[in-house]
């Protein structure tokens, strides 16, 4: 069982790197705690293998540390991690028996052969392979495979963590959600280190208590899957988490702040917070589930013209036309769906402000530059008085 802290960990496959883009990791600073199911999700490119085969030792990062429990392992080979790995497609040896093939990983430590038996037993019985153990591993179905792949992960004792790397791509749908739950009873039983990668968001969220979201060789952020449904850290966050993702829109900052002339709702301290950052390029986000829809005018709402409707069973897609940009709208499967000139409003709550693609929090400090461009201001106070 491990914690794995990655330290100032960078990594690039480039001889002369100069710039950030030619790291497939930027500098990160991470820790993934002790017994926890965590999930790495992102698109195709962003890193998450270079990130997994760091960790695993296959790859040597350029900078940084990898730790297990605090322990330095960046100069131990895979083999002396007591890292698990379950790759996209299974690794099992075809002509031994399932037995065998669970029994391997203890054989080549020397285990004991009545604590082989035990183990192996006991580990079939958890992912249902107790009537296929004498099978040979050549005749079972792709699903039954990549479970005995898991098996050899969970019959070692001393596996300190367990890396699953898109480990359902070529399992049938239907039989998707089986072995996902089945995982998750696993981590609960086992109490074991996981690491789950995926670039399926529902994948994702159905596994790991925590997601570290990454963008771009970066984490860009690491929270509960209701966290980053409600408080996208990053405007990448907004759009790849949630179907549609979020509408953004860039809005004007003067002593407010507009839109196509329209005012924005927005906390007062959030507005003395962006003057004080000095930009005028402020990004605003708001998930179609949290747009109000009115049939009539209303004070807080501003004029759209409805572009189409998507019914999708259980509830329906408005895209709607704000000051010429398209926006969503999620509608429950009840609601009357409008057409024409509607209008929309944007609860302050839920209206996400971000500077730079990252959001700006209240409940978080100002950074160092934040601070340096508040201290400036503080002088130039001074010396107005
Ligand atoms: N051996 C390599 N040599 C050079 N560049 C590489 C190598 N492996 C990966 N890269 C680059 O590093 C970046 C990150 O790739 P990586 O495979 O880690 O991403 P990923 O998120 O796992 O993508 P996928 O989901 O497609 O596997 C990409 O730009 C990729 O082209």
């Amino acid at each position: 069982m491990a914690e794995i802290t990655l330290n100032a960990l960078a990594h690039t496959y480039a001889e002369n790197p100069t710039r950030p883009e030619d790291y497939a990791i930027r500098e990160m600073t991470h820790v993934w705690e002790q017994g926890g199911a965590f999930a790495l999700l992102g698109p195709s490119g962003c890193g998450k293998s270079t990130l997994l085969n760091i960790i695993s030792g296959l790859l040597e990062p350029s900078n940084g540390e990898v730790l297990f429990d605090g322990k330095r392992v960046n100069e131990l080979k895979p083999e002396e991690r007591n890292i698990a790995q379950v790759f996209q497609f299974p690794v099992v040896y075809d002509t031994m028996t399932v037995f065998d093939n669970l029994a391997f990983p203890l054989r080549n430590i020397g285990v004991p052969k009545h604590k082989i038996t035990s183990k192996v037993h006991e580990v079939a019985e958890i992912l249902e392979l107790s009537d296929q153990l004498q099978r040979k591993a050549k005749g079972l179905s792709a699903d039954q495979k990549q479970k005995v792949s898991m098996g050899r992960g969970l019959v070692r004792d001393d596996v300190s963590a367990i890396l699953f790397d898109e480990p359902l791509t070529v399992i049938d749908p239907q039989l998707k959600w089986k072995l996902r739950r089945k995982l998750k009873q696993i981590h609960e039983q086992f109490n074991i280190t996981m690491v789950y990668v995926t670039h399926d968001q529902l994948e994702a969220s159905t596994f790991a208590d925590k997601i570290a979201v990454m963008y771009n060789g970066q984490i860009v952020q690491f929270g509960t899957p209701r966290e980053l449904f409600e408080n996208p850290a990053h405007t990448f966050v907004g759009y790849f988490i949630g179907s549609p993702g979020m509408n953004f829109f860039e809005a004007e900052l003067t002593d407010k702040l507009t839109f196509g002339g329209h005012t924005i709702a927005i906390n007062k301290e959030m507005l003395t917070r962006l003057k004080a950052m000095g930009t005028n390029k402020v990004t605003l986000g708001i998930r179609p589930e949290f747009v109000h829809v009115w049939d009539g005018k209303n004070d807080d709402a501003f004029p759209v013209s409805v572009d189409y409707v998507e019914d999708l069973g259980t509830y329906k897609i408005l895209s709607f036309l704000f000051n010429g940009q398209v926006m969503k709208a999620r509608l429950s499967e009840d609601q009357k769906v409008p057409s024409g000139q509607i209008y929309v409003s944007f609860p302050e709550q839920w209206t996400k402000v971000y500077v730079d693609d990252y959001l700006v929090d209240l409940n978080v400090h100002p950074t160092s530059s934040d601070k340096a461009i508040d201290n400036e201001q503080d002088k130039e106070t001074d010396h107005a008085n």
